[in-house]
């Protein structure tokens, strides 16, 4: 059975966090379920690299750019995003409703000797247990939870005045149906079937409007596209699929 943050956490899904825990082994192998994962990685580290370093006036150059950054990764899974973030050199806090993910997590870090704050809970109930954050990460997260707006609420709560909230997610478009959903999980494979329900793929307008009164402003939105000659991910003006997007809290 999948033991989560609190049974009555406003905003875990049940079968939705249980389908992630069964996978709790698989998530650092590139070539198992999380395979997608491991494929956007590169693309969307380097979107979240450069637009902490702009925002925070850091050189970005060096070894470790990201110095002196406090971040929260909500929804961590095993640590596909928390790691590389952590050698770019920011104080990383973890957070997943399960406990075998949170687990893993540990586990994995602990053999690539990074230091890390992996807590099994969610955004709602962490929010009286911390300090705000300069920056907050939701990827691939709130397509997955109960209540979309006091996720993001919770989300933006944990961002400090002048920080930042970066999220990535699926548009609910009839081409991410044709593509997310039924090209993803019944053509071509790349994820589990029943990995995702169209219906909880969120509009940029949504993810807006449910930011707005934690008092965050959307300050970028960018699609990331699959290119299949190169079998990678690169960022596009194309938002109908994939998207990243960026929100600032005066
Ligand atoms: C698709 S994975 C993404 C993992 C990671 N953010 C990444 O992009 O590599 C979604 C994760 O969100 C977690 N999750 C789902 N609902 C949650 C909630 N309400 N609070 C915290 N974590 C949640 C799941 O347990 C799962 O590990
Ligand atoms: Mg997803």
């Amino acid at each position: 059975m999948t033991r989560t943050a609190a049974a009555d956490a406003i905003t875990v899904n049940p079968d939705e966090v249980a389908k992630f825990a069964r996978m709790a082994s698989d998530w650092w192998d590139p070539e198992g379920e999380m395979k997608p994962l491991h494929a956007l990685n590169p693309t969307r580290i380097a979107y979240i690299r450069d637009h902490l370093t702009d925002h925070f006036g850091l050189p970005g150059d060096g070894p470790e750019p990201l110095k002196g950054l406090r971040l929260l990764d909500v929804g961590c899974g095993g640590g596909l995003l928390a790691e590389p973030l952590a050698r770019l050199g920011a104080q990383v806090t973890g957070l997943d409703a399960t406990v075998e993910t949170i687990k893993a997590a540990k586990a994995h870090a602990q053999t690539q000797g990074l230091t890390i704050d992996y807590r099994c809970t969610t955004a709602e109930a962490f929010t009286d247990q911390s300090e705000p954050f300069d920056a907050v990460l939701a990827l691939e997260v709130v397509e997955h939870v109960a209540d979309r707006d006091a996720f993001l609420r919770a989300c933006g709560g944990l961002v400090r005045p002048g920080g930042l909230f970066v999220l990535s997610t699926i548009n609910r478009t009839r081409r991410s149906f044709l593509l997310a959903k039924v090209a993803a999980e019944y053509i071509l494979g790349w994820l589990p079937r029943g990995t995702h329900d169209w219906r909880s793929f969120v509009r940029p307008s949504e993810v807006a409007a449910g930011l707005r009164p934690a008092g965050l402003h959307v300050r970028d939105l960018t699609g990331v596209v699959y290119t299949p000659f190169t079998g990678g991910w690169t960022l596009s003006r194309d938002t109908a699929v994939n998207y990243m997007l960026v929100a600032e809290k005066p």
